[in-house]
């Protein structure tokens, strides 16, 4: 589904990605770790159109996207949420939901109404909204909603334009562990057929969601394998539980 071969990047005198490679099958959930500064945001950016590799290829269903600008990916199925704030505070969680579904769908040039009183952009909100457990609040303005409210939202947004495969920047950060595990059961429970590469800084909870996980260190893929590999590795135990700890 999503293929990931040799990603190189620097920035300046900074190499940041080093020799990434890995595959994503249709419907994997793959948790990417790694300790401060290791370069998963950069990995995230690469796969989502905003920066280009200085070396590598990302095939999308065997399809070269390497070169393809951030909204040909999109069309294609591939969707991002962002650890920053991307919400519309001034609209409601349905508006900010709708606006996703009507913009994925080609409704640029409608005014906001009509686009949002479409049915097709009407059912995929109020279906994604259910999925995410946010239908109690989808007549509030999101200025009004809590933290986790909103992390959910950032979720929807990317959920909305019915993608194949989900990149999820740090969904949980900042919501407190406990709440973080009830978030990282709904991803679980999200379509089978979607596919999801979620950041996560905390291995605990990587455990959730994770069939596969990689972990990188310095830009570079330091280990590919099933959660309780990376449970039992002393490599990772050893090296980097530490600085996760105190992340
Ligand atoms: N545009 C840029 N210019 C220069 N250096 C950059 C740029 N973007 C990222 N870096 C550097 O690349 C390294 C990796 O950053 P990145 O944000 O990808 O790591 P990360 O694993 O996502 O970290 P965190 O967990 O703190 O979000 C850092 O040293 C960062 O300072």
């Amino acid at each position: 589904m999503l293929d990931v071969r040799n990603l190189d990047k620097s920035f300046g005198a900074i190499h940041v990605t080093r020799d990434v490679s890995f595959r994503l099958d249709k419907g994997e959930r793959r948790v990417i770790l790694g300790p401060n500064g290791a370069g998963k945001t950069t990995l995230f950016n690469l796969l989502a159109g905003e920066i280009a590799p200085d070396a590598g290829r990302i095939l999308l269903d065997g399809r070269d996207i390497t070169a393809a600008p951030v909204a040909e990916r999109a069309r294609l199925g591939l969707a991002r949420s962002y650890q920053k704030n991307t919400l519309f505070d001034g609209l409601t969680v349905a508006e900010n939901l709708g606006l996703a579904a009507a913009v994925a769908s080609g409704a640029t040039r409608s005014i906001l109404r009509d686009a949002l009183a479409a049915p097709a952009v009407r059912e995929t909100v109020s279906e994604v909204a259910a999925r995410l457990h946010l239908t109690p609040h989808l007549g509030a303005q999101v200025s009004a909603v809590s933290y986790g409210v909103r992390r959910q939202l950032e979720v929807g947004l990317a959920l909305a334009t019915r993608p194949r495969v989900i990149l999820l920047d740090e969904p949980t950060s900042g919501i407190g562990p406990e709440m973080a595990h009830g978030f990282h059961h709904m991803l679980s429970s999200l379509p089978r057929d979607l596919t999801l590469l979620i950041v996560e800084h905390d291995m605990d909870l990587a455990f959730d969601v994770a069939d596969r996980i990689t972990v990188l260190n310095y830009g570079e893929v330091v280990f590919d394998g099933a959660p309780d590999d990376a449970r039992n590795s002393a490599l990772l135990r050893d090296i980097y539980l530490g600085s996760w700890e105190n992340a």
